[in-house]
């Protein structure tokens, strides 16, 4: 397809893939710093745009996976869909019921439905409580059974959670952290939830351990018929439990895809790079530094258009610029080095050697590059960090728009959506023509 859709908006569940049950649209969390009387007066509150504008549905049944970087705004989402935290704008339905509107106590009712598991096993259950009373307590919340049927409710989910129901009357700490989130999950399953929001639940376990866990929660699901949203950073553990996954930057959802389609047939240069850093099994290898450059702008004034643009190696070639993809990518390249003064200039000739193998590109796109290496000669880098950005990095049609694109799937049925203008009709090899 050729141009944006509705802006911000990625959703790809207009396929047969079973009846939603949960439809988000146009999901937004902003923080505001509470405490900003002056900055109130004078309506300049600084906000955190935690989450902006996010739309995608979750079918019943399904596992849908979310990835991405610390810090993108995965639990600020997840919070927010489960009424958590007040959404700033937006709205969730679960079941075909809007939650936006609800009353505290409709949505305190509906929150049965709707659990919610943590990372950390060890702080979230409390180390004074039996495990037995533990995996109870929402049930009595809910004013589920009677003391009875509770504890054998629970003695049942005990089993069913991969723990040994003798055990109902252990502390938690007499328990491995696998276990510990096998207690989790059964608390959550007590009051016979449809959905689990899962986040990060397997991150501060064992690798070996986690398979284990992520398996029970598998079986979990097609037992009692369960729909997962499944938070984390490690795009192993979203591959083995997911059957799409969505990927998020900086607040925004910027790809959906089935997941054989988003790890086979990646579209936005964001979820390629996050897979080019998957590390290989080394312990001491973490992160995604390397393949991803600089660092992530911060949310409380992030980038116009795509908010990846500012680290993207596909960033496109204006179309007042007669460049050839090589120049354009030099010129990238050179624009970059400049904005993080990463070379020491010896001299004219040798930084064009350097970044434009001894030929700057012709025509103005080369007198704004001369002239900017003669700002960084006489040491004026700051001026030419911003003639370069305006000139280049701003008139991308990157910075102009956010971009929302459906592209043709090639493994598995559902829709795959990309938000990267490079999906334009009118972008080619890199370059918006004119
Ligand atoms: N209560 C809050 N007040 C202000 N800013 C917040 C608050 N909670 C989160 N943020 C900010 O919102 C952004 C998104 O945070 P969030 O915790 O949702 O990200 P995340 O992807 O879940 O990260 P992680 O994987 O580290 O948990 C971050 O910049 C964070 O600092």
């Amino acid at each position: 397809m050729s141009d944006s859709m509705s802006m911000g908006r990625l959703d790809a569940d207009e396929t047969a893939m079973g009846e939603p049950l949960l439809e988000v649209e146009g999901l937004t969390k902003h923080f505001t710093d509470g405490g900003g009387f002056l900055s109130g007066l004078f309506g300049e509150e600084e906000s955190v745009r935690a989450v902006e504008d996010v739309s995608f549905t979750i079918h019943k049944g399904e596992t849908l996976g979310l990835v991405g970087e610390s810090g993108c705004g995965k639990s600020t989402l997840a919070r927010t869909i489960l009424r958590l935290l007040k959404p700033t704008d937006g709205t969730v339905s679960f079941k075909g019921r809007d939650l936006t509107d609800l009353s505290a106590e409709e949505v305190r009712s509906q929150r049965k439905d709707m659990q919610m598991i943590f990372q950390d096993p060890q702080s979230s259950l409390d180390p004074r409580m039996k495990i037995g009373p533990i995996v109870e307590e929402p049930m009595k919340a809910h004013g589920m059974y009677d003391a009875n049927g509770r504890e054998e409710r629970a003695r049942e989910l005990l089993e069913k959670v991969g723990l040994d129901p003798q055990h109902y009357n252990r502390h938690p700490h007499a328990f491995s952290g696998g276990q510990r989130q096998r207690v989790n999950l059964a608390r959550a399953l007590s009051v016979n939830p449809d959905f689990i929001v899962c986040d990060e639940p397997v991150s501060s376990l064992d690798v070996s351990i986690q398979a284990q866990v992520l398996n029970t929660m598998r079986s979990l699901q097609d037992e009692f018929g369960l729909t997962y949203l499944f938070i984390a950073h490690d795009l192993s553990v979203i591959r083995h439990i997911s059957d799409r996954v969505a990927v998020m930057y900086l607040g925004q959802m910027v790809e959906l895809a089935d997941k054989e389609e988003l790890y086979e047939n990646p579209q936005h240069p964001y979820t390629q790079a996050l897979l080019e850093s998957i590390p290989v099994p080394d312990p001491r290898e973490t992160g995604t530094r390397g393949v991803l450059e600089g660092d992530v702008p911060s949310p409380i004034d992030p980038p116009s258009g795509c908010r990846f643009r500012t680290r993207c190696p596909k960033l496109i070639a204006p179309a007042e610029y007669e460049l050839s993809p090589e120049e354009w990518e030099q010129t990238r390249n050179f624009l970059r080095a400049v904005q993080r003064r990463s070379f020491e200039p010896a001299g004219e000739s040798e930084i064009a050697v350097e970044f434009f193998d001894g030929r700057v590109p012709d025509g103005e796109a080369g007198r704004i590059i001369t002239s900017a290496i003669d700002q960084i000669l006489a040491d004026d880098w700051d001026v030419a960090k911003e003639r370069l950005t305006e000139s280049f990095a701003e008139k991308s049609i990157c910075a102009k728009q956010i971009p929302d694109y459906e592209v043709p799937a090639e493994y598995g049925t559902g829709p795959h959506a990309a938000a990267c203008h490079r999906h334009r009709d009118d972008v080619v090899e890199g370059r918006q023509m004119q």
